[in-house]
């Protein structure tokens, strides 16, 4: 497939409308590789696809040029899903790859790189492929150290890779052709708490930096083109960094016999009462990414877990250590809750995690149940759910 973006500029990417998982990120809507081409004196390829979409990937290049002309392969990050095409793209066309010193290393650990030719750029650096220059800005650590952006400067757009992506299939490529535009933010934010969260220290800095550009188009390297929401998008990357939150609880729980369900729905009805958002997961049939994206900006966290074999149930564990993988903003007020039968483990365990997280912890009498909670119990967590949206 290939879409024009400017004259001399094309998308070329593959969608994947079948991808569900990346690194443990539950795609429900699939996925695209943005690949570009710019057609000048020299033509270059900004960044691949996974390799499986490799033949996808050659019919969009070659409806815009052989192939064989490509002069530059950019390659802003060296993670598979974009960079899984390279060898044979190499191979195919024996276009000089330009990378960042962290990049060649990356890929020369993932890859048979024998043969391959590299031009090493930096912050700062430009080259010149004929009416058009190109600039290349590090962003690392987003995601991974070797990230780098490349800004076309007289075409004002800007190849931002991860940043500024979503993990969604769409046949629309511009921000302006999507229908729900609060639904594409939804997107983009889920993809932020997912992929970037952990080094949201680094972003405002980055963004402010990209922001000294004249940006007329963000194409990132998963998703849809940023055309008629340059700003807003930008701005949503620094509020997302920050530790600013709604006034919203995330309470995310699994079950075995309904008992945590119970109590997790008694507490969410006295926040609820008491003016808070409330949103309740099951963990065990909701992506962990869809609660990831709803932490990002809740105040309160609560986690629930009935105790399995001295433990905590196994759906929670894994989604804790997401969790803790992603290190939300400190800061945020939590509770952990759970039925047991003999001895309570669980919400010791969920405690740690906060801890870890420097969440602030909330305890209450009411959160550890022993089998099944009554009427009498459930009032008692009604209450503490409204005693805890007075919390700040
Ligand atoms: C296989 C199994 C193992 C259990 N292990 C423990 C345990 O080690 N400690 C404990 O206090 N309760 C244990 N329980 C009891 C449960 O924690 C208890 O039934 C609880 O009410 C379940 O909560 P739920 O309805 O939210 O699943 C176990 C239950 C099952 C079925």
């Amino acid at each position: 497939m290939v879409v024009k973006i400017k004259e001399g500029v094309y998308w070329v990417g593959s969608v994947d409308w079948e991808v569900r998982e990346f690194h443990g990120y539950e795609t429900s809507k699939g996925s695209s590789y943005n690949s570009y081409i710019i057609k000048d004196e020299k033509n270059v390829l900004v960044d691949s696809a996974k390799h499986y979409m490799f033949e996808e990937l050659i019919d969009g290049i070659k409806s815009v040029i052989d192939p064989k002309d490509i002069d530059y392969i950019v390659v802003n990050h060296a993670e598979k899903d974009h960079s899984g095409c390279i060898g044979k793209l190499v191979k195919l066309t024996g276009a000089k790859i330009i990378t960042n010193e962290k990049g060649k290393e990356d890929l020369e650990l993932q890859f048979n790189t024998e043969g391959w030719e590299f031009i090493i750029v930096d912050t700062g650096d430009e080259i010149n492929i004929g009416k058009r220059t190109l600039k290349f800005i590090r962003t690392p650590m987003l995601h991974w150290p070797d990230n780098m952006v490349t800004y076309c400067i007289e075409d004002k757009i800007l190849f931002s890779n991860d940043a500024f992506g979503q993990h969604v299939a769409t046949s629309e490529r511009f921000d302006y052709e999507v229908e729900n535009i609060g639904e594409l933010f939804e997107d983009a934010k889920e993809y932020f708490a997912n992929i970037l969260l952990p080094y949201k220290m680094l972003i405002p800095n980055t963004v402010n930096a990209l922001k000294d550009l004249d940006i007329e188009y963000i194409c990132p390297s998963h998703g849809v083109i940023w055309k008629e929401h340059i700003d807003e998008i930008l701005n949503k990357y620094v509020e997302w960094s920050s530790e600013e939150c709604k006034n919203k609880a995330v309470i995310a729980y699994s079950t075995m016999y309904n008992s945590t369900k119970k109590i997790a729905h008694a507490i969410g009805n006295g926040l609820s009462e008491s003016g808070v958002e409330v949103k309740i997961y099951n963990i065990s049939n909701t992506p962990m990414n869809t609660i990831m994206r709803e932490i990002l900006d809740a105040k309160y966290v609560l986690i629930g877990s009935p105790t399995l074999n001295s433990n905590v149930y196994p759906p929670v564990a894994m989604f804790l250590a997401y969790m803790e993988g992603l290190n939300p903003a400190d800061g945020k007020i939590a509770a952990a809750f759970g039925s047991y039968g003999w001895m309570e483990i669980a919400t010791d365990i969920i405690k740690k995690s906060f801890e870890k997280l420097n969440f602030k912890i909330v305890e209450d009498e009411c959160l550890k149940c022993r089998f099944v909670p009554k009427e009498d119990y459930l009032k008692m967590c009604y209450e503490f759910g409204k005693k805890l949206s007075k919390i700040n």
